[in-house]
């Protein structure tokens, strides 16, 4: 596997990670190169008190200790550049990518995921893998790359001394990434418990109206204190292991040293060797270990790293929703032909539906909860493919249009309104980003947002906070009406749109809504039957097979399950409390 996959980089993120290993390289070269000079005047001052040889001349040393800082400087710098300097744009692009490739994923996939988990991954785990690139990639190919170069140094020097300081590096190494196996899960374990730590916050932070309602805060409390607890228990238990490995490779390694010394110390005994070879050797293998010291205490990190990237890489393992750019559909009408569905492969949401939405027509979906009406809505638009049948759009099927070149000709008012934390003004246009002011103005008065608007502190360039917490449930409906509106898009999806609207305000949108969709492809998910009558189609949805459909003049008049439910809300409407 190359490094590119284990740690998902880019191919910027590899290039810089070669380039940061060898600077590191060259600066380890240069502080082995440092040590040389001071060598070379130790060896001539013993050989002047030993040997009565004269002092040697300080200059040559000075000027090469001076030379050797400046370098140390310039290549730490380049080393420090490609480790820490650019990781932020690294992290900048995997973020970016991540962004990219959720965009282009379906929406079964976010239906497996929840929202912790996927904000974690681009925030939590990109972070992961770039404290990994910073402080441990470079840092450890760079001391693969010292001790390899450093190695040949040896042999040629004392090939006996250079086994003596070397045989426990492979032998450290091995048991390091040997005891990865034992780790890895532990590393797994590790985040997991930490990934639930952030659901249950985020979970908290959603709910927290739900939870004070209810009287729950206690129990909720409770549950993310019992998750804390087992994440701090684990996190201990990871570093606990990382802690015994890394420190035994560590030990391991050190022993080198150890074996040089006894080696050496026999060699001179022997006299094969002499105190300035087995100085040289101990100056050398005791600088040998060093570049490893940092990466080792850190390679818990790189671990977590792989963990980290391999969630990345479920993101790109994914299938995208493909689709052709072109779709040159002819007219609006929308045909649902045998369509079957099911979330995720769960149980059945729909069976057999057929129906025609024709364009200039208003399609009403009806049916009790749960029938499968938004689901409906939902295929129309490609948020998900059916699992069987087709669905076109002028004859066009959805499944081979590139879901955003699709979603062009759709403008959707669903229950749950998205708000973004910008003004009213800026919610509006993101219906049509191009819009004029004139325009988005004239879309808000025709949904009824003067009457709301015109009473904030700036009118429309008032912030209406995150998800517009502060606008009523009607007001946030008649911002996304607005939206829809100024979109101006051939079909237009209704879910409910008027549900949050008192009478006075429904009527006013009710008009306008009939005025601005006219001639256009609208489907309609109505409870209300009153709603409903003035459709030119209800299909009646029940368990998620078409019950009926019709006008509601022919339905009324079959006496079906369509007109219980009239009657049933006729009596409704009649009682009192
Ligand atoms: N994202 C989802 N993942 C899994 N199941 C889902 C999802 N959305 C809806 N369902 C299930 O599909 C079925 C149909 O849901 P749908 O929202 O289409 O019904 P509906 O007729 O619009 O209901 P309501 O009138 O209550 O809004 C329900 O059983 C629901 O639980």
């Amino acid at each position: 596997m190359s490094i590119k996959e284990k740690y998902a980089l880019t191919d910027e993120g590899v290039r810089n990670v070669k380039l940061g290993a060898i600077w590191t390289a060259v600066s380890n070269l240069v502080v082995f190169a440092g040590m040389g000079i001071i060598f070379l005047a130790m060896s001539q001052f013993v050989a002047s008190l030993t040997e009565g040889a004269p002092l040697p001349d300080i200059m040559p040393y000075a000027i090469g200790l001076a030379a050797f800082i400046l370098i140390l400087f310039f290549t730490e710098d380049k080393a420090y550049h490609y480790q820490y300097g650019v990781i932020y744009q690294e992290s900048g692009r995997q973020r970016i990518g991540l962004a990219e490739r959720l965009r282009k994923l379906p929406q079964a996939f976010f239906g497996r995921r929840d929202l912790a988990d996927l904000t974690e991954t681009i925030m939590g785990d990109v972070a992961t893998i770039e404290h990994a690139y910073s402080h441990v990639l470079p840092e450890l190919y760079g001391a693969y790359i010292t001790i390899g170069i450093a190695a040949v140094g040896l042999v040629v020097f004392d090939w006996r001394l250079a086994i003596a300081a070397l045989w426990s590096c492979p032998i450290g190494l091995a048991l390091l990434f040997g005891s990865r196996r034992f780790l890895a899960p532990v590393m797994r374990a590790t985040r997991m418990k930490g990934l639930a730590v952030s659901e249950d916050i985020q979970e908290a932070l959603e709910c927290v109206r739900e939870v004070r309602a209810t009287n729950q805060e206690e129990r909720y409390l409770d549950g993310i204190r019992a998750d804390i607890d087992a994440a701090e228990k684990q996190t201990i238990k990871g570093e606990l292991f990382t802690g015994i490995c890394v420190n035994g490779a560590q030990v391991v390694m050190r022993l080198g040293l150890a074996t040089t010394i006894l080696a050496g110390a026999a060699f001179i005994v022997d006299g094969t060797s002499d105190f300035m070879t087995l100085f040289a050797f101990l100056l050398v293998v005791s600088r040998i270990y060093a570049p490893f010291d940092q990466c080792l205490m850190l390679i818990a990190e790189l671990f977590a790293a792989k963990t980290a990237s391999a969630r990345m890489q479920s993101f790109y393992d994914e299938p995208l929703a493909t689709g052709g750019e072109t779709y040159e559909p002819a007219g609006h009408d929308i045909v649902f032909d045998h369509v079957g569905f099911s979330y995720n492969d769960g149980e059945q949401v729909l069976e057999d539906v057929s129906f025609t939405a024709k364009e200039g027509e208003v399609t009403a979906l009806v049916g009790p909860s749960g029938s499968g009406k938004s689901t409906c809505s939902k295929l129309a638009a490609r948020f998900w493919d059916a699992s069987s049948g087709t669905i076109t759009v002028g004859g066009v099927d959805v499944s081979t249009v590139d879901p955003e070149v699709l979603l062009g000709d759709f403008a959707a008012v669903f229950q749950d309104v998205l708000l973004f934390d910008d003004t009213v003004m800026g919610n509006i246009r993101l219906g049509r980003r191009d819009a004029t002011d004139e325009e988005v103005l004239a879309a808000a008065r025709a949904a009824n947002c003067d009457e709301f608007v015109e009473r904030m502190p700036q009118g429309y360039q008032t912030m209406i906070g995150e998800n517009g917490s502060r606008l009523s449930g009607g007001e946030r409906q008649r911002i996304s009406i607005a939206r829809a509106l100024l979109k101006g898009a051939p079909v237009v999806l209704l879910d409910e749109a008027t549900a949050s609207l008192d009478v006075e305000n429904e009527t006013k949108v009710q008009e306008a809504l009939s005025r601005l969709l006219a001639g256009k492809t609208v489907i309609v998910i109505a409870h209300r039957m009153r709603t409903v009558m003035s459709a030119d189609k209800v299909v009646v949805l029940d368990g998620g097979r078409v019950a009926e459909q019709g006008s509601p003049a022919e339905l009324m008049a079959k006496g079906g399950l369509f007109a219980r439910m009239v009657g049933l809300q006729t009596q409704s409407a009649e009682w009192a409390l």
